[in-house]
């Protein structure tokens, strides 16, 4: 029987490459829409376990559930804004959040995806994917998150806004983390 998954986010965008980058795994992947509570936190796993922690409560114990946080950290920043990112991008607005390097010659970011997954048993995994770039003038289509403001080194001169969802799909941040979580899963199923 075709096992049964829980993705919690309350992120269309994500859910809409999640859906895609988990096709080729033998899942019936379904959506538990809900914004979780995130903690003020630097560790990205502590926030993504946390995450987890409120999704496996919700949910009951059995159920096995993912759920993923995303960071933008700038090198220039020690890693900030990272997870906070999300608060800076509603307050601030795509164009400070370029504007506050401005100053700085080191424009290198990194996406970080983190997934947090409880299995049948409730034993947690946890499952990261980087990858690297730096902060541009918004460039493309601004519908979902900092896409315009961040140009990967592996894409030959385009922002994630710029390129087609597959493109992005194969080298983003996200695309490296559900592909060790996916392999885990297809081994452990
Ligand atoms: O340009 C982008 N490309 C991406 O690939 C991407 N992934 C996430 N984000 C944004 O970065 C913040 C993460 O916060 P986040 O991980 O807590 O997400 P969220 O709160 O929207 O959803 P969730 O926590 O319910 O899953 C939020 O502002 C997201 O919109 C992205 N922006
Ligand atoms: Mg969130």
């Amino acid at each position: 029987m075709t096992k049964e998954i829980v993705f919690v986010t309350g992120n269309a965008n994500k859910l809409k490459e999640v859906q895609m980058l988990m096709s080729q795994v033998d899942l019936k992947l379904t959506n538990e829409a809900l914004d979780l509570e995130e903690l003020q936190e630097t560790s990205l796993e502590t926030i993504a376990t946390a995450k987890l922690e409120q999704a496996v409560k919700l949910l009951g114990k059995g159920t096995p559930v993912f759920v993923e946080d995303t960071a933008l950290t700038f090198d220039e920043f020690n890693g900030l804004p990272g997870a906070y990112i999300k608060w800076f991008l509603k307050s601030m607005g795509l164009e400070k959040i370029v504007k506050m390097l401005e100053p700085f010659e080191n424009k290198s970011a990194e996406a970080i995806t983190t997934i947090a997954y409880a299995d049948e048993q409730g034993a947690f995994h946890v499952f990261q994917g980087i990858t690297k770039g730096k902060i541009v003038t918004s460039r493309g289509p601004t519908d979902f998150g900092w896409d315009s403001i961040f140009e990967p080194l592996e894409s030959n001169g385009l922002t994630y806004a710029e390129m087609d969802k597959q493109s992005k799909n194969q080298i983003s941040h996200r695309g490296k983390a559900f592909q060790k979580f996916s392999s885990f899963l297809m081994e452990n199923n």
